[in-house]
This record gives structure tokens, C-alpha cells and sequence, in this order.
């Protein structure tokens, strides 16, 4: 069975200030169907770029420079749009780091979880349904709500509840709860992981939060300047680091980790280790 996620030896750039930024260096990543696993990593280590490709949902600036993607079988770097559409509404769920910015502030919630059941049943009292599993309590009221008129959380849940939908084989989840406050943190992340495991979801759990991974997921890869450093089990790789700069990571216990805890920067001196990893390489010879 081949893989969902089987990313080969990718190369991603952005334009930057005069200099070409190389967000994923090479990376590689292969993911069985079924899998949880989270990737972590210091910002601007390429965790959401990484998450984007598998869409093909990076923004217009980026540009693949080489390496290979397959998800779910099928190249995504050569699907026709229509085919790629299929594939996103077929297999992939997706929730970002900032929901109302995700959410269409024209549309009220109710049309725009119709337009992604699409095909589906989206009649009222499936809607409310969709709601309902995300926990939103007045769920009709919800529906004839725009953005703007619902907190950040409740945003969350209802892009929750559109990723979860179609019952995606693959869902990926970038910070999800980054936004939310400490309280509500916990209880959406078990949300997710539940619903996820309800559909028989491949989860790719993008994330700051050594303690969610741990709790969660049964796999981890760390990602620092554009490529995968390590991946394994993630006990084996949160207690047995091997790379300079997982054992930084790991030295912020994820046992002793206070809730919401982000990984920063600190803790990782590529010069001290004698490894060159700058964690946003500049491509030579400036703009494209
Ligand atoms: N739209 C963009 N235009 C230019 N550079 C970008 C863009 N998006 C990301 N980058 C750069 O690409 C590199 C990787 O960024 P990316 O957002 O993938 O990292 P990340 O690990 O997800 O960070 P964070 O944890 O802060 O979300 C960084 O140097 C970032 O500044």
C-alpha cells in the first residue's frame, strides 16, 4: 500500500527581501494511512509550508524548485485543477493557524459549510449536525451568523467542522489551537484527535506544543531549517533525541511543559554544535 503523504527530497522558495528564502531544503516525509504524527519545530523551520504542499494550497510567491509529492497516490504537482479540487474535497482536510482569517467574511457560516458538502446532504438539519460535532451549542443560530459576528474559538470549531466534513482520509492541522486561549486549548485538541479518529483520519499535527504531541501523537518529526532531522515514535524521539537540536527540543520536557508551550529558539546553537542549519537559508543570487 503505497503511502498517503510521500513527500521526496522537496525544495520550496519564496521570494524574499533580494534573496530568495528556502523554506523546505530538501525535505522528505512518507506517512502510512492511519498514522498521527506531529511536526514540530522552531518558527520558520518550513512546518506550514510542508502542511500547504500537501494541498498544493501554497501561496501564488512560492515556487517548487524540485523533489517529488505524492498524497494519497496521486502526483499533486501535475494534477489538473479539476483533479486537484477532487483530491482536496475527496481526501484532504484542512485547518490553519487563523480561522477567521480562513472563512469567507461575506458568507454566512451556513452557506459556506454547504458549499464545502457539496454533493453531500446539507440540508438544515445536516448542517446542524456538522455543528453539533464540533460542540457549537445554537448551532442555528450559528448558521445564519457572518465571521465576523462569532468569537476566534467558535471560528475554529466551525473550520473544524468543515475540514472534518467530507470525512477526509488526511487531515492536517497547522497550530489549530495557536490562537485560542489556554483553557479551550486542551478541549479542542482532544475534539480533533476524537473526530479525527472517528473518520479514520491520518492526522500531520503541526505544532509548538511539545505537550499535545506527546499526548497525541504516536509519531513525531522535527523540522529545522527546511528538512526533516528526525523522525521516529515519539517517545523515542522526545526521551532518546539524537540531533543537536532535538535535544534542545526534548530538554523542554514536554512532561514539565506547561500547556500551550511554544518551542523557541533558544535552545539550539547550530555554531556551538558545529552544524551549519540556519533556519531560514537564504538562496544565493537574489530574486527570481
Ligand atoms: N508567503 C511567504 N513569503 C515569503 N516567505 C515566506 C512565506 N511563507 C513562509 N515564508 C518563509 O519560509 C520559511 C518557512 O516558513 P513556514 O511558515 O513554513 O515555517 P513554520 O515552521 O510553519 O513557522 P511558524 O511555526 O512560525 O508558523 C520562513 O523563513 C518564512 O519566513
Amino acid at each position: 500500500m503505497s503511502p498517503i503523504i510521500d513527500i521526496e527530497n522537496v525544495t520550496i522558495e519564496y521570494p524574499g527581501n533580494g534573496a530568495r528564502v528556502l523554506a523546505l531544503d530538501g525535505a522528505t516525509l512518507r506517512v502510512d494511512a492511519g498514522e498521527t504524527v506531529g511536526l514540530v519545530g522552531e518558527s520558520g523551520s518550513g512546518k506550514t509550508t510542508l502542511g500547504l504542499l500537501a494541498g498544493r494550497l501554497l501561496p501564488r510567491s512560492a515556487r517548487v524548485t524540485g523533489g517529488q509529492l505524492r498524497i494519497d497516490g496521486q502526483d499533486v504537482l501535475a494534477l489538473d485543477d479539476q483533479r486537484l479540487r477532487a483530491l482536496r474535497r475527496e481526501c484532504l482536510g484542512y485547518i490553519p493557524q487563523d480561522p477567521v482569517a480562513a472563512l469567507d467574511p461575506t458568507m454566512r457560516i451556513g452557506r459556506q459549510l454547504e458549499l464545502v458538502l457539496h454533493g453531500l446532504p446539507s440540508d438544515t438539519a445536516s448542517l446542524r449536525h456538522h455543528l453539533d460535532s464540533v460542540q457549537i451549542s445554537e448551532p442555528d443560530r450559528v448558521l445564519r451568523l457572518f465571521p465576523h459576528e462569532i468569537s476566534g474559538g467558535m471560528a475554529q470549531r466551525v473550520m473544524i467542522a468543515m475540514a472534518m466534513a467530507r470525512t477526509p482520509r488526511l487531515l492536517v492541522a497547522d497550530e489549530p489551537t495557536a490562537s485560542l486561549d489556554s483553557h479551550v486549548r486542551t478541549e479542542v485538541t482532544k475534539l480533533i484527535f476524537n473526530l479525527a479518529a472517528k473518520a479514520g483520519a491520518t492526522v500531520l499535527w503541526l505544532s509548538h506544543d511539545l505537550r499535545s504531541v506527546s499526548r497525541w501523537c504516536e509519531r513525531v518529526v522535527v523540522m529545522y531549517g527546511g528538512k526533516v532531522m528526525e523522525d521516529g515514535p515519539a517517545a523515542q524521539v522526545l526521551r532518546h533525541p539524537t540531533h543537536p537540536y532535538t535535544i534542545a527540543l526534548a530538554a523542554s520536557d514536554p512532561a514539565r511543559a506547561e500547556p500551550g508551550q511554544r518551542i523557541g529558539t533558544r535552545p539550539f546553537d547550530p555554531a556551538a554544535s558545529g552544524t551549519e542549519m540556519p533556519s531560514a537559508k537564504l538562496a544565493v543570487g537574489g530574486g527570481r
